[in-house]
C-alpha cells in the first residue's frame, strides 16, 4: 500500500508518517520546507523519540518526500491508495488546487482502485471540509467519477508533538509523548476499510472528534493563555500553578458537562479521561511552548472551535461556564508579536472594544432581547482585569 502525506511538521513526521510507515504502508510527505523534502528525499529516514515514563528512539524507514509545489504530487495522487494531511486547518484550501488536478490524472489514468483521504487536523470534521475545498477546485464534469472512487474520512487526531531541538542539529528528528490516538469515520471509506495498526474504526466520529477537541484542547489552550498572563512559558510550568490547574480542570468539566449529556458519555470515565489530560499536559519529558498551543487564537475563537462551542453547549443544556469564560477572556488578553492572528486579534480590540471583537471573531450575539448580552459583557469584564493586572 502507498500514501501521499501532505505535511512532514511535527504531526506529519512523529505520528501520522510513522504510524502508516510502521503499518508496512510506502509513505511519500509532500512538503513546502525544501530543506525537509531533500532530507528525507536524501537519508529516506528519521528518528523518533518517543518520552515517557520509557524513552526509545524509534527510526521510520522506507519513506520518501516531493515539493508540494511540484507536478510530483499530481502523479503521486494519481497512484496511491491514501492521502493523509497534517499541514494546520487553514492550509487546507491552499493544497486542495493540487489534489483536484492529481484527482483528474487519477481519472484521465483510469485507475479505479479505491482512494481514500484523510485531513488530520484540530477541526470538526476537517475531511469533509477539504472535499469541499477540493470540489470547487475540480471540474464538474469529474465530480461524479471522484464521488465514486475516492474516500472522504473524517477523524480525530491525539498525540502531544511540540518542536523539539535535536541534540545532534538533525531537522528530521521528532520528539512526541507515548500517548496517541487517530480514530477514523468507518462509514466513510471508499472499498474496504484498510487495517492500520493504531488507526481505530468508529461508527459515531462525532462524539470522539469532540470529546477530543473540547476537551484536551480546550483546556490546552486555556492553559496556554492563562500561562502567557501569568508570565509562564510553557505548557507543564502552566499547569503545575495551582491557580491555573483549577480553571482549567474546572473550564474541561464545564464543557465535559456538556459532552456527557450530548454524547451520554460514562460521568466516571469522562473525569479519569480529563485527569489523563492533565498528566499528559504535565509531562517533564516535553518541552511546549505556550505560543504553539495559543497559536493562531482567533481560529481558536471561531464558532466552531474549542473555546466557544463548548460555551454554546452550556447554553444549550443550561450549565456552568464561567471558567470557559475565563478561557475566553484570557484569549482575547493574548498578545504575541510572532503570531499574525495574535496581532490581528489585539488591533480589533484597540479599534473596536473588546466586546466588539469577542462578537466579530466568534459569532457570539452583541445583544439579546435587546440588551447587552450578559455574556459578552461578563468576558469582557474579566478581559479588563486581566488588562490591570487585577485577575
Ligand atoms: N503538534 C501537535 O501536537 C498536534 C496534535 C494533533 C493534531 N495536530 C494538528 O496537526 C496539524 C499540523 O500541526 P503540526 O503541529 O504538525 O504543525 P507543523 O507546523 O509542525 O507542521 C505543518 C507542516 O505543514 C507544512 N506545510 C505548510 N504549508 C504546506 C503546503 N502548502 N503544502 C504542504 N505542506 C505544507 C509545513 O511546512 C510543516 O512542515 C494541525 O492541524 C494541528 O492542529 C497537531
Ligand atoms: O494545533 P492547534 O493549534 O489546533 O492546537 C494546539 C495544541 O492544543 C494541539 O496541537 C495539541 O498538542 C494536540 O491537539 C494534541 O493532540
Amino acid at each position: 500500500m502507498k500514501a501521499l502525506h501532505f505535511g512532514a511538521g511535527n504531526i506529519g513526521r512523529g505520528f501520522i508518517g510513522k504510524l502508516l510507515s510502521d503499518a508496512g504502508i510506502h509513505v511519500t510527505f509532500a512538503d513546502v520546507n525544501q530543506q525537509v523534502v531533500d532530507a528525507i528525499a536524501t537519508r529516506h529516514e528519521y528518528p523518533v523519540n518517543v518520552v515517557g515514563e520509557y524513552a526509545v528512539t524509534e527510526t521510520v524507514k522506507n519513506v520518501d518526500a516531493i515539493s508540494s509545489l511540484s507536478d510530483d504530487v499530481f502523479k503521486q495522487i494519481a497512484q496511491v491508495d491514501l492521502i493523509t494531511t497534517a499541514v494546520g486547518p487553514q492550509i487546507l484550501a491552499r493544497i486542495a488546487g493540487s489534489v483536484a488536478q492529481g484527482l483528474v490524472q487519477r481519472c484521465n489514468d483510469q485507475n479505479t482502485s479505491p482512494l481514500n483521504i484523510i485531513a488530520c487536523e484540530n477541526m470538526v470534521r476537517g475531511t469533509s471540509q477539504f472535499k469541499e475545498y477540493i470540489f470547487k477546485a475540480l471540474p464538474e464534469n469529474y465530480h461524479v467519477w471522484v464521488n465514486q472512487h475516492v474516500g472522504f474520512v473524517d477523524s480525530a487526531v491525539d498525540r502531544i508533538v511540540p518542536p523539539a531541538t535535536s541534540k545532534t542539529g538533525d531537522i528530521l528528528e521528532v520528539t512526541v509523548e507515548t500517548f496517541s490516538e487517530w480514530i477514523v469515520d468507518k462509514n466513510q471509506f471508499n472499498g474496504p476499510v484498510p487495517a492500520i495498526k493504531g488507526m481505530e474504526v468508529v461508527d459515531n466520529l462525532m462524539a470522539f472528534v469532540e470529546r477530543k477537541l473540547f476537551t484536551l484542547n480546550t483546556g490546552h489552550a486555556i492553559t496556554a493563555y492563562l500561562g502567557f498572563y501569568f508570565g509562564v512559558e510553557t505548557i507543564r510550568d502552566a499547569i503545575l500553578n495551582d491557580k491555573i490547574r483549577a480553571i482549567v480542570r474546572q473550564a474541561m468539566e464545564e464543557s465535559g458537562a456538556v459532552l456527557i449529556k450530548r454524547y451520554n458519555f460514562d460521568a466516571k470515565k469522562h473525569a479519569a479521561y480529563i485527569d489523563k489530560i492533565l498528566s499528559r499536559f504535565e509531562n517533564p519529558y516535553l518541552h511546549d511552548d505556550t505560543a504553539r498551543v495559543g497559536r493562531q487564537p482567533i481560529r481558536k475563537l471561531s464558532s466552531g472551535d474549542r473555546l466557544i462551542k463548548p460555551l454554546l453547549g452550556t447554553f444549550e443544556y443550561h450549565t456552568a461556564n464561567d471558567n470557559l469564560l475565563i478561557g475566553i477572556a484570557a484569549a482575547l488578553n493574548y498578545r504575541n508579536q510572532e503570531d499574525e492572528q495574535a496581532i490581528e486579534l489585539a488591533e480589533k480590540i484597540t479599534k473596536s472594544g473588546v466586546e466588539a471583537a469577542l462578537c466579530e471573531v466568534s459569532g457570539l450575539e452583541a445583544s439579546v432581547l435587546g440588551k447587552s448580552n450578559p455574556v459578552v459583557s461578563r468576558v469582557a469584564q474579566i478581559y479588563h482585569s486581566m488588562q490591570n493586572k487585577q485577575f
